[in-house]
């Protein structure tokens, strides 16, 4: 059975301190059989106040994020799923929070920008987070075929809206990411429930990559990366500190599910405001 993994990080602010801890887990997981790894939101830069200058370095080919992630896909060869870094959509706009797939050849093959910015007060740790001050939105989105299944993606605070997920498994959907860096507040309150929900309710494998700790700005991160199987029941899960949650994705245990309770062919309503599918062409 095709295993995959999440990993789950403490990044800072320095690019190359996060680039190595990357490297590290990655090896892990891949040593422990992953053919798809997925790495967490912000993974390779958090904190860092020149989001517009990495953004434009990454898209111009000069930063060190996508070839790094270019190498490790290829040396490990393994598909990789790289969270999210800020990336541009076209020269000179403003950087979108893109998560890049590579596959085992370290091709970037899709890119999925999301969808839902962050921009939330955050009531018991009294910090307010305001992503569209620093990104643009996502329009589309990204499922596609890969060695472990169809994969369909989203970041963090996405999980939040249950049409995209709905619109994911109605493209085919078997595998749904979600790279994340959810706050500890908000993790504690909902996290669990609403990663297990998008499961039960997509019928599909649900794998989360979390930043998971206590970070060098001061912001605590909820941690608890998993993955969950289309029954809604968490395989693995690690819940702080950095490491590597791995699993299997098991198809044929899908299908089983998807075929004594065939929700999908019960829907009485269709979404009216759809959401569009992005072409696949990289
Ligand atoms: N950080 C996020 O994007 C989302 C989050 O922490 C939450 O939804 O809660």
């Amino acid at each position: 059975m095709p295993q995959v993994a999440a990993i789950q990080m403490i990044s800072g602010a320095d690019i190359q301190a996060n680039l190595d801890a990357a490297a590290r887990l990655i090896a892990e997981a891949a040593q422990q059989g992953a053919q798809l790894v997925l790495l967490p939101e912000c993974f390779a830069a958090f904190g860092n106040r020149a989001l517009a200058d990495i953004a434009a370095a990454e898209y111009a080919g000069t930063g060190p994020i996508r070839p790094f992630l270019a190498e490790q896909a290829r040396q490990h060869g393994i598909w990789l799923v790289a969270g999210s870094i800020p990336l541009p959509a076209e020269p000179g706009g403003k950087a979108m929070a893109c998560c890049l797939v590579l596959d085992e050849q370290g091709n970037e093959v899709v890119r999925y920008d999301k969808l839902h910015l962050f921009d939330v007060e955050v009531a018991d740790s009294q910090r307010s987070y305001r992503e569209s001050k620093d990104y643009a939105y996502g329009d589309r989105f990204v499922c596609i075929d890969t060695p472990v299944g169809r994969l369909g993606l989203s970041i963090c605070y996405d999980v939040r809206f249950a049409e995209l997920y709905a619109a994911l498994r109605r493209a085919g959907a078997e595998l749904i990411v979600v790279p994340s860096a959810f706050t500890a507040v908000t993790g504690a309150a909902h996290w669990e429930v609403l990663l297990r929900a998008r499961a039960i309710e997509t019928q599909c494998y649900i794998l989360a990559a979390n930043q998971g700790g206590t970070h060098a700005n001061g912001r605590e991160t909820f941690g608890h990366s998993c993955l969950i199987d289309p029954w809604g029941e968490i395989t693995a899960c690690l819940p702080q500190g950095e490491g590597v949650v791995t699993g299997a994705i098991d198809l044929q245990h899908l299908n089983t599910i998807r075929g004594r309770m065939p929700v999908a062919g019960h829907r009485r309503f269709e979404p009216v405001d759809a959401i569009v599918p992005a072409s696949t062409e990289f």
